[in-house]
């Protein structure tokens, strides 16, 4: 039985340079932003798992012995014994039992005898389900199946359905390998927009298997009384980020992994084919500033304290960071670029491979900078960006409200582009240590005329983490506390 109360929170991130690209085997550059997810793990009634999600409207439960049935009776053992036991779980009927929500399998009408414990056991969709690992991707069939357990529709993909989901594959899935996750009720909110570029589905991801690991015993709590906030050790955090890249492929189909390994340690780092390495200056313990056009989020009273850490040696780069508002989905962007390439691939492999080069030669940038630039480093990093713009064009992914947000700032002699999938969502926009409060504000003033909205913001925050709760601010515990 979990008789704990935990709260934990992954970072959003922004993607300097590499989007697209990376789900392609290329380099990218990324940075965790200071704008977090937040989740809360306690006690549930005995027997009940509950999931309340209120960015996107979902608050779901399931008896946890239909959910161990459901994942025993999939590895198609002790059937009879399963079934039997999903019978006693409070549903109307064996059959209704089976497939709680009274969703029927393959439009079968199920009785419970020998013809369904056969139908079951030769199913292949349940006998797919007997092979979760967080080192297998989730099968078509198995997202099928799972859907069909919580009466979402075949082709469903809402930020309600593709939540659920991700949820009910990572319950089962860690549940199958390291024993059953007890009764708890989880609430997830989070300071992201969701669908905007910046992360909101790694960081859902990363807080689900740090949450539901930690549940199973796989592993460890570290947060000791006293303490305001903890971390997990290195093998753990590896832990964690294999998992949450399943969520990832639950949402995203083909996900890079760069957004979860952002979301799980933090920081600046570069990424290639999973390749995680920190970033070196000025990323490395500086403060990053990001001045955004929302209005800052204060998820944290320790905020300024662990950031102060960082802001002892030497702030350096500062982004502008503007939501255009304009919906999208980063599946269907990753999954459109794909198409073009296969389309065209002596167009676009070498786009790929000139994104690659700007990631790179933007590394060597940062990491040359002395700790306070002098603006003679700006200009390239200011071309990299308009030159990366036109690629991420050409690759299908821009949007008229990007090339609005990229004008505007342009009028005002400032370089931006698209960060994250794209599509709409955000852009960013480089800003020189000499640009005057006055011409961010003027840059702001105009943002927000085209219907953007605006916040300021830090970089380079840490990773998935455990709060006690005389850390979370206000606005956090109320959030938080809602039931
Ligand atoms: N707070 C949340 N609670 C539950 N689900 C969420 C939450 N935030 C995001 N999601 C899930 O993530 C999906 C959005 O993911 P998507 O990858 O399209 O955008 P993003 O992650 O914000 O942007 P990008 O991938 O470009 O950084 C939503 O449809 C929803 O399923
Ligand atoms: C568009 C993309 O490159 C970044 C989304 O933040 C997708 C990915 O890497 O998974
Ligand atoms: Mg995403």
């Amino acid at each position: 039985m979990w008789e704990r109360s935990l709260v934990l929170s992954a970072p959003g991130k922004v993607i300097l340079h590499g989007e697209h690209a990376v789900v392609h085997g290329k380099v990218a550059l990324a940075v965790a932003l200071d704008l977090r997810t937040f989740l809360r793990l306690r006690p549930c009634t005995e027997g009940r798992v509950c999931i309340r999600l209120p960015g996107v409207g979902v608050v779901r439960s399931w008896d946890t012995s239909c959910l161990q049935a459901l994942r025993r009776g999939f590895a198609g053992k002790h059937w009879e014994e399963e079934a039997t036991a999903r019978a006693s779980c409070g549903a109307v009927s064996p059959a209704r039992c089976l497939l709680p929500g009274g969703v029927v399998l393959a439009n079968t009408a199920f009785k419970f005898n020998n013809s369904l414990v056969s139908k079951c056991l030769n199913s292949p969709l349940l006998a797919s389900l007997a092979d979760f690992d967080e080192s297998k991707s989730p099968s078509v069939e198995q997202l099928d199946t799972l859907k069909e357990f919580a009466g979402i529709a075949a082709g469903a993909s809402a930020p309600e359905s593709l939540a659920t989901l991700a949820f009910l594959y990572m319950c089962l899935a860690i549940s199958a390998k390291y024993g059953d996750v007890p009764s708890v009720d989880i609430l997830v909110w989070s300071e992201l927009p969701t669908g905007a570029g910046l992360g909101s589905s790694a960081a859902y991801a990363v807080c689900l298997a740090a949450a539901l690991l930690t549940a199973c015993g796989a592993i460890l709590c570290p947060l000791k009384e006293g303490e305001s906030t903890a971390r997990w050790t290195e093998e753990e955090l590896t832990l964690i980020n294999s998992w949450a890249f399943q969520g990832e492929q639950v949402i995203h189909g083909n996900p890079s992994g760069v957004d979860n390994a952002v979301g799980t340690w933090g920081g600046a780092l570069r990424y290639q084919s999973g390749k995680i390495t920190p970033l070196k200056r000025p990323f490395e313990a500086e403060e990053i500033v990001a001045v955004w056009a929302l209005g800052a989020a204060g998820g944290l009273k320790e905020r300024g304290k662990e950031m102060s850490l960082v802001a002892s040696r030497v702030p350096t780069l500062r982004i502008l960071l503007t939501n255009t508002k304009v919906p999208r989905s980063t599946k269907v962007l990753v999954a459109g670029v794909k198409e073009k390439i296969l389309k065209f691939p002596a167009i676009m492999n070498p786009v790929l491979d000139s994104i690659d080069a700007i990631s790179q030669e933007c590394q060597s940038v940062l990491e040359a900078m002395p700790a306070n630039p002098s603006p003679e480093y700006y200009p390239v990093l200011e071309e990299l960006f308009d030159i990366n713009q036109h690629h991420l064009n050409v690759i299908g992914v821009g949007h008229p409200s990007l090339d609005r947000l990229c004008r505007v700032t342009a009028s005002h002699g400032l370089h931006s582009k698209l960060t994250g999938a794209g599509g709409g969502g955000c852009g960013i926009t480089l800003l020189r240590p000499d640009t005057s409060p006055l011409a961010v504000e003027a840059a702001k003033r105009d943002l927000c005329a085209c219907g953007f909205e605006c916040w300021e913001t830090n970089i380079g925050a840490p990773g998935v983490t455990l709060h006690s709760s005389s850390s979370l601010s206000a606005e956090v515990l109320h959030a938080l506390s809602e039931s």
